[in-house]
């Protein structure tokens, strides 16, 4: 790749709406110049309003040294938009097609040698980058919205991506204040989305059957597992419902209900080798802090996250 990724100072964002903007707001607050293209007659003014609404958000996040809205140009073209740009983060609209169409247009507009990732909420780089001249440097860069504030960012590279484009955009995004996981194999809907989707599915599911409403959805996950997740993942948290015995007390214990028909979705089988990888992947997840010490760790982040909700009995929010 040419620029090395702690050294790009321009930016180049096609797609300007929630999440292409969102991304121009996380590029600009990180103190980048920016450039926009998106075809949209109104675009230019709905991405200032965007600009503008998240930078109250940004500031009190902590800007970098020089960041700044008037950083921000919208080009005229595509082409004008690419022409000097050291990446592109493609965030146009999730249908296949036009994917497929719109990265061979940047890929011919951009500087050889220049990472172009796409936003996609799911499709395999491998489905997208077929009709590119350079696919190699094509990959995945799938954020969460709005990505100012949600520092995840899924890397992961097609079959005909190089993998040094891969690491570069991992660097790059990395160097952009992102919290980067980088996938070793592609994967539909990548990690987070699979996790969401399952859980998305089946509330349709409750509510198609007049199971669970909306709101009553929304509050078993906010009023329960959701105050854990934002500082500690799923499996973490089921390691303590294994109490002192971790995770594999709680396999052992709950193990045989998995196969109960509490969802749709088809459960693997609890087999040894699946155990034993859950056990593992805990204890090293864990990074050598005991049942105690992560007991302790969670109770602080709920009690952390009530506050900064307001939910702390007696105590407004901060
Ligand atoms: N909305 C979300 O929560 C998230 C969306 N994404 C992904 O980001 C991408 C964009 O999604 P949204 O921002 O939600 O959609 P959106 O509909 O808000 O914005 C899409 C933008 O693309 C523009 N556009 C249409 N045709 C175009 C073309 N040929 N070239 C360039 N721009 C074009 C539209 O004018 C529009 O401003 C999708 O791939 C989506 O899966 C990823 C993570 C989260
Ligand atoms: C709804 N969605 C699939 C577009 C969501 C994402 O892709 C990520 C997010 O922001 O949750």
């Amino acid at each position: 790749m040419n620029t090395p990724p702690s050294d790009v100072s321009r930016v180049t964002c096609v797609g300007a709406g929630v999440i292409g903007g969102g991304w121009v707001a996380h590029f600009l607050a990180r103190g980048y110049d920016v450039t926009a293209w998106d075809p949209a007659p109104d675009a230019p003014e709905k991405l200032r309003r965007l600009v503008d609404a998240a930078w109250p958000s940004l500031t009190r996040l902590g800007l970098a040294e020089g960041a700044s809205p008037d950083r921000l140009r919208f080009a005229a073209t595509l082409e004008e938009a690419c022409a000097e740009a050291q990446f592109v983060q493609e965030s146009a609209p999730e249908k296949l097609e036009l994917k497929r169409g719109l990265l061979a247009e940047l890929d011919a507009a951009t500087p050889e040698g220049v990472v172009i990732a796409s936003s996609t909420s799911g499709y395999p780089m491998t489905d997208m980058q077929t009709e590119a001249a350079h696919p190699e440097r094509l990959l995945v860069g799938h954020p969460f919205n709005p990505p100012y504030l949600i520092p995840l960012v899924e890397v992961v590279g097609g079959e005909r991506t190089d993998r040094s484009a891969v690491e570069w955009a991992s660097r790059f995004y990395e160097a952009a204040g992102k919290s980067v996981i980088t996938m070793e194999r592609e994967l539909p809907g990548f990690i987070a989305n699979r996790l969401q989707e399952a859980l998305w599915r089946e509330a349709l599911h409750m509510v198609a059957n007049g199971e669970a409403t909306v709101q009553e959805i929304d509050d078993s996950i906010t009023e329960g597992p959701g105050l854990r997740w934002a500082f500690m993942g799923p499996c973490l948290t089921f390691a303590l419902a294994g109490g002192e015995g971790g995770m594999g007390h709680m396999l052992d214990h709950f193990g045989p209900s998995l196969k109960s028909p509490w969802t749709r979705l088809e459960a693997p089988e609890l087999d040894r080798a699946l155990r034993d990888a859950m056990v593992a992947g805990c204890e090293e997840a864990a990074a050598g802090r005991s049942i105690a010490d992560l007991v302790a760790e969670r109770d602080r982040g709920v009690i952390d996250v009530l506050r900064a909700t307001g939910r702390l009995p007696g105590e407004a929010s901060a």
